[in-house]
């Protein structure tokens, strides 16, 4: 029998609703990963809601969470880390001192990045610190990262101008260590109205997906979170990184729909279950050739 998956996944916990962890390790689990979830932050609700209660952990309680796993023997069995929201520098550094423990408790585990610069224009900005930190240290330890078209233009300091542009930023982040680079969400100018597109760059090639962009009152938050975390655990059941993106895109799409006909701000995840573990649409990732 097929041993399942185990997947430590660091980033924020909302006690209401959907992001981070909150997002991501129901539909991780439904597909058939084993989660560790390891909190960063524990807030009543995401911070879309413009308030919220709660407490950001402690970094020094990165890596002793990290060490109670090795003390009872059990490091060696992690196959992958996620990460996400970072409250400061600090934490992304402990989360580092995790990744290089669990990496030498298992050579082959895998590091995904999710490197999480929030949204000015809701109010929401990571710290500078944060964002030199992710393109500094970050790039050069991850394995996977998952960058949207923000933090990728952020990373290039510049906006992109078209998906060439796109392109060549994303292969600038790759030169910088990770074996691949998903750029969740694309935004250029000439980019078709009616299109949420996703381009994948590896050392082998490129390749760009489009599904249907839907219509939403408020855009739903966690949807970032839910794509890496699908990503990662499609990629750990043995997907290529082709299949995994084509599965993500088609398993996110279906909560978006079920969360759509719901007419609901927070994603429909435990409705949309089945149609997590087996999207009934299908999007390709179409290589780019240039
Ligand atoms: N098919 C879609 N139609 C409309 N909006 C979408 C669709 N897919 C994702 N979104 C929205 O697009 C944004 C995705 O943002 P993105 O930049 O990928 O990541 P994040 O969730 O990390 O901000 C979110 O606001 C999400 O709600
Ligand atoms: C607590 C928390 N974690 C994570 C996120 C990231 O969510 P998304 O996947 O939409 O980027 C947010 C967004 O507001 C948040 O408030
Ligand atoms: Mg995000």
């Amino acid at each position: 029998m097929k041993r399942t998956p185990h997947l430590l996944a660091i980033q924020s916990h909302v006690v209401f609703g959907h992001a981070g962890n909150s997002a991501a390790v129901f539909p991780m689990q439904r597909v058939g990963v084993n989660v560790w979830p390891l909190n960063t932050v524990q807030f009543s609700n995401h911070t879309q809601y413009g308030q919220w209660t709660g407490e950001v952990l402690a970094p020094e309680q990165i890596p002793a969470l990290v060490e109670g796993i090795a003390a009872i023997g059990e490091l060696g069995h992690c196959d992958a880390v996620l990460s996400g929201y970072l409250g400061s520098a600090a934490q992304g550094r402990a989360i580092l001192t995790g990744v290089a423990r669990i990496k030498a408790a298992n050579p082959k585990a895998l590091y995904l990045c999710d490197p999480v610069m929030g949204h000015p224009e809701k109010g929401c900005i990571v710290a500078p610190e944060v964002s030199e930190f992710l393109l500094e240290e970050a790039a050069a330890v991850a394995d996977l990262m998952c960058p949207n078209q923000l933090e990728l233009d952020s990373f290039s300091g510049r906006k992109a101008q078209s998906l060439l542009d796109c392109l060549a930023m994303a292969r600038a982040l790759l030169a910088r260590g990770p074996k691949a680079v998903l750029v969740k969400h694309l935004a250029y100018p000439g980019k078709p109205d009616d299109s949420f597109e996703m381009l994948l760059v590896t050392a082998d090639g490129s390749w760009h997906l489009r599904r249907p962009l839907l219509a939403f009152p408020r855009q739903p938050v966690g949807v970032g979170d839910l794509t890496s975390g699908l990503f990662l655990a499609r990629i750990l059941l043995g997907d290529s990184l082709v299949a995994a993106l084509e599965f993500t895109a088609a398993a996110v799409h279906e909560v978006l729909l079920e969360t759509q006909a719901c007419t609901s701000y927070e994603l429909e995840l435990v409705r949309a279950q089945d149609r997590i573990a087996h999207p009934r649409v299908r999007f390709e990732a179409v290589p780019i050739s240039l």
